[in-house]
């Protein structure tokens, strides 16, 4: 164990390592260490960030496969209804077989985007110790240097993950930018400026998808509520002389039930497609839309949440930028009727999505996460 250090748990029984209130943290005493900000700290060897053989990346950060399916947004909202019919039936394809698509003529403008990530990059360049001011108590939101450090999975990246309400925007702006100078009010403003029409887009591919099942429109969006962990992330992987060993972040699947992905023009992301990893191109005219776990089970295993991660490379920094979208917490979710058939029989149990994100969590963000919300967790 590291020196310093010490185990505990936090309010939500999740076993992680703390720091004995050393640093100036929000939160002494509950704050995890992670493995980026232990490495940068001298605490933690490169060598300890090395994978397996059988988990070591395969395809390099800037080997790509383009046959992503590309959406056109803009003909789902306002083309012929050929052109509609068309991407929507590509759309809900996408959805099932790759659980991922590339979304073009999406509405939110690149600048927008752009502005973001040039503040994130201000954020991570920051100090340790004025990062660590925002650290994420329960690797929820906040500053996540890495993976927690009790865990065997050492990520090489440094995140932020910040909660998509005023309130909570405010309120970390204000604890890493205490002079509430012209840099807070911007990294506030541009972020407002990313949340809204990210919502709003998020929303309405959720909306298609769900109307492409055969269900009403809103179904899931009107679960959302004040509860639902809607999500800006920011994801910063340092160059590291070691590429061929590590990972930025290891093959997972997502929480909630979508999410929306720029990445700059570095390279790095891969979808595990019919078992074979597959880099998807940086492209600045589309997104990455990717099913997260929630929609795969209440879709009721009909839209995949596929497993994805980030290689990292030994020339530049890469840095990426989501919002993912989430309904309600807290309630308890089951699969609409209209999806169980004699054909497709219930495969899903009700859950919440605050259970789930527990259990990967105390899991350490296992590989299948959305198995265990199955009714019989041996069939796949
Ligand atoms: O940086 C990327 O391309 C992927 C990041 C990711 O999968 C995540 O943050 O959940
Ligand atoms: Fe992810």
């Amino acid at each position: 164990m590291t020196a310093g250090a010490a185990l505990a748990s936090d309010s939500e029984g999740v076993t992680i390592l703390h720091e004995n209130g050393e640093g100036k943290a929000a939160n002494p005493g509950r704050s995890p260490m992670y493995s980026m900000q232990a490495f940068l700290e001298g605490k933690l060897k490169l060598e300890e960030f090395a994978r397996s053989e059988e988990e070591r990346p395969t395809v390099p950060h800037n080997v790509f496969d383009e046959t992503l399916p590309i959406i056109d947004i803009g003909a789902l909202k306002d083309g012929t209804p050929e052109e509609r019919a068309n991407n929507v039936a590509i759309m809900l394809e996408a959805a099932k077989s790759w659980g991922f698509f590339k979304i073009t003529n999406h509405g939110v403008p690149l600048e927008v985007v752009k502005q973001v990530e040039v503040n994130g990059k201000e954020f991570f360049a920051l100090p340790m110790e004025r990062k660590l001011l925002v650290r994420a108590p329960d690797f929820v939101f906040g500053y996540t240097g890495g993976s927690p450090l009790t865990w065997k999975s050492k990520w090489w990246l440094e995140g932020l993950m910040i909660k998509v309400t005023d309130d909570a925007l405010d309120e970390l702006v204000a604890q890493v930018y205490p002079d509430e100078g012209e840099f807070a009010a911007r990294f506030k403003k541009d972020l407002k400026s990313f949340f809204s029409p990210m919502h709003e887009l998020s929303r309405f591919i959720v909306e298609e998808l769900t109307q492409a099942l055969g269900l009403e429109r809103d179904s899931f969006t009107r679960l959302e509520s004040p509860n639902s962990n809607c999500t800006g992330r920011m994801n910063h992987y340092p160059v590291c002389t070691d590429p061929d060993v590590v990972l930025g972040i290891p093959p997972h699947a997502d929480t909630q039930m979508l999410g929306i992905l720029y990445q700059d023009d570095v390279g790095g992301l891969q979808v595990l497609k019919d078992d074979e990893w597959v880099g998807i191109k940086p492209d600045d005219s589309t997104f990455v839309v990717n099913i997260g776990d929630t929609f795969q089970a209440v879709s009721n295993g009909i839209l995949r949440s596929s497993p994805h991660r980030a290689v990292v490379n030994a020339k530049k920094d890469r840095y990426s930028t989501i919002y993912f979208y989430g309904i309600d917490n807290t309630i308890t979710l089951t699969v609409p009727t209209e999806l169980v058939t004699e054909d497709r029989p219930l495969k899903y149990r009700p859950f919440t999505v605050s259970e789930h994100r527990k259990y990967i969590v105390d899991n350490e963000a296992p590989l299948h996460s959305a198995r265990h919300l199955l009714i019989d967790p041996q069939a796949t």
